[in-house]
């Protein structure tokens, strides 16, 4: 048996954790041809790399899976119910930040906090006969902290890409997704609610509290963890 190592199997992410890790010695790398899921871990032995897509990294975490994964703290915090009982923080990489925001058009002049949003909303469903739509892909957060905010009057509707067009397609009325450098919100004519961010993410080392370590896996996991500096 191998310790099992999770990170995102494209994109920047991808290749900012293979920096990561090189530059503390330990050597991540893609094999097999450019398409093929398959890579290897040189300098440490006993890890297996395991290339998968970034949101499902945290289920794979939880279910022992994976004995460490590198994603985004979004992704962790919106999946696993009680995700600090389920994996550990090891370290935060400094890369793939990003905030989980709610957005609404620009052209709501009224509508620049959350208490603006809950009497819009109720506004939106007494003259439209139905509720204020909401597309996300984080369902969990964004309705932990409406509640928290006090807006009640909403429906959240799911949108797992491109959600900040869905208020031009007019599937919804606002969005709740994560922005970096805020172009494809301006691009969209979207503005963000200045309560501050839901969230603020960023690459994360997790470790899994429920992967199993027999002995061998003990040791590699405590060899590449030291070779880490963790
Ligand atoms: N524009 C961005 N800038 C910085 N980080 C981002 C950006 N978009 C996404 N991320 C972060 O990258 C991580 C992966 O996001 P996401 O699941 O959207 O990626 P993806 O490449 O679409 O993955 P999948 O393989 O699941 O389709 C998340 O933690 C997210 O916060
Ligand atoms: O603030 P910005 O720098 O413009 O980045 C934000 C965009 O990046 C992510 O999308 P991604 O490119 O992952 O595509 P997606 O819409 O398929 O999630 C996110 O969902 C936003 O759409």
């Amino acid at each position: 048996m191998t310790v099992k190592l999770g990170v995102p199997s494209k994109g920047r992410l991808m290749e900012k954790t293979f920096d990561w890790f090189g530059e503390r010695g330990v050597t991540l790398s893609r094999t097999g041809s450019e398409r093929e899921y398959s890579g290897k871990v040189d300098g440490v032995d006993g890890v297996q790399l395991v290339l998968l897509s970034a949101g499902e990294i945290p289920r794979e975490l939880a279910a022992g899976r994976l004995h460490l994964g590198v994603t985004g703290t979004d992704l962790v915090r919106e999946k696993l119910v009680q995700w600090d009982q389920q994996v550990e923080e090891m370290a935060a990489l400094g890369f793939g930040f990003a905030d989980l925001i709610v957005a609404v058009p620009s052209c709501w002049v009224d509508v620049d906090c959350l208490d603006d949003l809950d009497a819009a909303a109720s506004a939106f469903r007494a003259e439209h006969g139905h509720r204020l739509r909401i597309a996300t892909k984080y369902h969990r957060l964004v309705r932990d902290y409406l509640r928290a905010g006090g807006v009640a009057d909403y429906q959240l509707v799911d949108s797992q890409g491109a959600t900040e067009g869905t208020v031009k397609n007019l599937t919804a009325e606002a969005i709740a997704d994560i922005t970096s450098t805020g172009e494809t919100l301006r691009a969209n004519h979207l503005k963000i609610l200045g309560d501050g961010p839901i969230l603020r993410s960023q690459a994360t080392l997790f470790r899994s509290r429920k992967a199993q370590k027999a002995v061998a896996e003990r040791a590699a996991l405590k060899q590449l963890l030291d070779k880490l500096g963790l």
